[in-house]
């Protein structure tokens, strides 16, 4: 018969499995207390960091720009379906043969524009925006419900943000990239350099960086500028004339985008366009501009202060109107030829382009004030002063026949015309006729 099981051996075993269980229990709980105490502190910290990142505001604080979105936005990004599906959709082209394009700094002024017209015609758009404080947020905004509206997603993020990039490349397989993300402005470079080295050789280093990763490989297509020609005295400004005087650190990180296109051209095999923007202005246009500043100001009594050269002459620009500048980077677009390389390597010699897209007739500062006055039906309070130290060059003047010759770009508004459709864009968002400015474009 088999002998009964020791139940005394059992119950010992038990207990002391038992005690063994409470004691680890018990470590369990002090440690899992110290855990979260550690998560609560890290998590404390990490907001005490967000929150001194946003103070003190800009206007405390003009030399710093609000981006800190992007940090949000890139421990986001990562996750979700939903995102992803968004970005997909955004970016697949409805026409046979379209592009599917990445535009960077969609949700500013030339992006928005750029984007529209791209996705109306059934190619492709992904947005990509960092929404920083440069200038007012909330025009920024408007342009991202204008565009959300027309099925264009937007990334929120920054060129900077490299794992956010390779995602997206990863999503998509983009045809094209339209990099249009710039920190803007001449004069505004002696206030805040070391936003310009961000965004426009840092920020575009990472771009290519990522392009050239990427298989297929983009066609790049960005936006350079008149500012480039610097102090050249030869005129209408061709692409053949020296650019090696930027009067500007703005237009030295320009320059310096188009040396830097070169290298990644000849190392990589990326097919790269970029295009000199000659003062493009009209409807959703920058704050941050004379032509819309100027407008604001004389309808509130404000004065304004014209620019004249040191030896007194009259400042002009080669004022450029936004539909003109739209063609011309579709051209680009159109034009551009595929990058040669793959898997980081190059294949063969790829296309490498500059293009200045001007309007070929400059016009005074004193003549662009006298239009709005017209349109505006007040009369400015003008104060002539001599233009400062600060990056300014006296006139620009496009030569475009390149430009015309390789894709037909042929500039089609005037000053007036082109002010005046600004102008009716501009009294109907400040009397938030919100619907029909939407309809405007
Ligand atoms: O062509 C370009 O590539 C550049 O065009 C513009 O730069 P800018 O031509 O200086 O445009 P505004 O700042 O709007 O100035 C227009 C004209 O008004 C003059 N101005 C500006 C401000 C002011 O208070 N008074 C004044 O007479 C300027 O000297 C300039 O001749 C853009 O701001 C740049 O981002 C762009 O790259």
């Amino acid at each position: 018969m088999a002998s009964p099981p020791d139940t005394s051996k059992t119950t010992k075993l038990e207990r002391y499995n038992s005690y063994i269980r409470r004691v680890n229990n018990t470590k369990l709980l002090a440690a899992s207390s110290k855990l979260l105490f550690r998560v609560t502190l890290l998590v404390a910290l990490v907001l005490i960091f967000f929150f001194t990142l946003n103070y003190p505001p800009l206007s405390d604080n003009p030399h710093h720009i609000h981006t800190t979105q992007n940090f949000l936005s890139s421990a986001f990004y990562g996750g979700g379906n939903n995102w992803e599906k968004k970005v997909r959709h955004s970016s697949t082209p409805h026409r046979p043969n379209g592009f599917s394009v990445l535009v960077t700094g969609a949700a500013g002024f030339v992006g928005t524009h750029c984007s529209l017209a791209l996705k109306k015609r059934g190619d492709g758009v992904l947005g990509l925006d960092n929404f920083n404080s440069y200038y007012d947020p909330s025009l920024k905004r408007a342009r991202q419900n204008l565009l959300a509206k027309h099925q264009i997603f937007v990334v929120e993020g920054d060129l900077n943000e490299a794992e956010l990039l390779s995602k997206l490349f990863d999503i998509v397989p983009f045809s094209h990239v339209l990099h249009l993300a710039a920190q803007a402005g001449v004069r505004y470079a002696m206030q805040n350099p070391q936003s310009y080295v961000s965004s426009n050789v840092a920020g575009f280093v990472n771009l290519l960086e990522i392009a050239k990763a990427a298989d297929p490989q983009p066609s790049i297509v960005w936006a350079s500028s008149s500012s480039v020609y610097g102090l050249n005295t030869q005129n209408p400004f061709s692409e053949s004339h020296r650019t090696d005087q930027p009067a500007s650190l703005y237009a030295a990180t320009k320059k310096a985008g188009e040396e830097i296109a070169h290298t990644y051209n000849h190392i990589y095999g990326l097919s790269i366009t970029g295009l000199r923007f000659f003062t493009v202005y009209g409807p959703w246009g920058r704050p941050d501009m004379a032509y819309f500043f100027f407008t604001k100001d004389i309808l509130q009594g404000k004065p304004i202060n014209i620019y004249q050269t040191q030896d007194d002459k009259e400042v002009a620009r080669d004022f450029t109107y936004i539909d003109d500048v739209v063609k011309g980077c579709v051209g680009a677009l159109d034009t551009a030829q595929k990058s040669t390389g793959s898997g980081g390597k190059k294949r063969a010699p790829a296309q490498l382009r500059i293009y200045n897209l001007g309007n070929t007739s400059p016009v005074t500062v004193g003549k662009l004030v006298s239009i709005l006055e017209s349109l505006l039906n007040v009369k400015a309070k003008k104060h002539v002063i001599k233009m400062p130290r600060n990056g300014d060059v006296p006139y620009t003047h496009a030569n475009v026949s390149l430009a015309f010759k390789d894709f037909g770009y042929k500039p089609t508004t005037d000053l007036a015309t082109g002010l005046r459709k600004f102008v009716k864009w501009y009294r109907f968002l400040y009397t938030t006729h919100k619907e029909e400015v939407e309809g405007q474009v």
